[in-house]
């Protein structure tokens, strides 16, 4: 069984198409890069899976079962989305603290998320001060907090200066390494190229191009290659 499947996916909102016929599966424990140009479909696609937006025709499952009806959401799938707003007067630490209550999991987790995005030292500090770097780390915590086996992003490089984007693919590759499946929705091509394992390309909202991605790949000229 896929980690994620997506079957005939479609959105309309109203007169415009965002998603047309759309099926990819990703594998378990694959870093798949999720690419496109602006307005391809991408984010309106991950919000289907994560159940934030219905599907005007198709399906889209995690382990074979729509996100709504998994028993333990954030037990199965971690997500980042675009523009993640967190209470500013909050600190790192409180707000883990309060998604880890509502979830119902071991306290424990709070101390060892801050300590996976390295955010142990600022724990303490309130939101309002954070960097964009550091909201992206946290929000990256909060996504890890129930430990899941599969994780959703979408843009987490965006806004981050190179020492962010470093420690950023850092970050996926220890992911990967601890068995997680992720997909990633990105345009940094240089960056991705040196982590994914697959990569599928979508233009319109219609799928361009899947495929694995190989050492002698040149993933930018593939992607001009396929949107152009
Ligand atoms: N809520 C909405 N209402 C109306 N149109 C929408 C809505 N959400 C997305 N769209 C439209 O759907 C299309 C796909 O947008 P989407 O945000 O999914 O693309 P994207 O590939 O994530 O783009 P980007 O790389 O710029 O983030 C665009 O034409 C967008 O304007």
């Amino acid at each position: 069984m896929s980690a994620i499947s997506v079957t005939h996916l479609g959105k309309s909102f109203g007169g415009v198409r965002a998603v047309e016929d759309l099926s990819f599966t990703v594998e378990r424990g694959t870093l798949t890069a999720f690419l496109g140009p602006n307005g391809a479909g991408k984010t309106t696609t991950l919000r289907m899976i994560l159940g934030l937006v219905a599907p005007s025709e198709g399906t889209a499952t995690i382990g074979g079962t729509p996100y709504r009806d998994l028993d333990r959401p954030v037990t199965t799938v971690g997500a980042v989305l675009e523009a993640t707003a967190f209470n500013p007067g909050l600190s790192a630490r409180a707000h883990l603290e309060a998604l880890r209550l509502a979830a119902g999991l071991d306290p424990a987790r709070v101390a060892y998320v801050l300590a996976q995005v390295d955010l142990t030292d600022a724990a303490d500090r309130r939101v309002r001060g954070f960097s964009l770097g550091m909201r992206q780390r946290l929000a990256l915590a909060s996504a890890l907090l129930g430990d899941p086996e599969i994780l959703i992003l979408d843009e987490p490089a965006n806004g981050l200066d190179p020492a962010g984007i470093r420690w950023l693919r850092g970050f996926l590759r220890a992911c990967t390494h601890e068995g997680r499946t992720i997909l990633v929705s990105t345009h940094v091509l240089a960056e991705i190229q040196q982590i994914a394992d697959h990569v599928i390309i979508v233009g319109a909202g219609r799928l361009t191009w899947q495929g694995p991605l190989t050492p002698e790949t040149d993933l930018e000229e593939l992607y001009m290659r396929v949107t152009g």
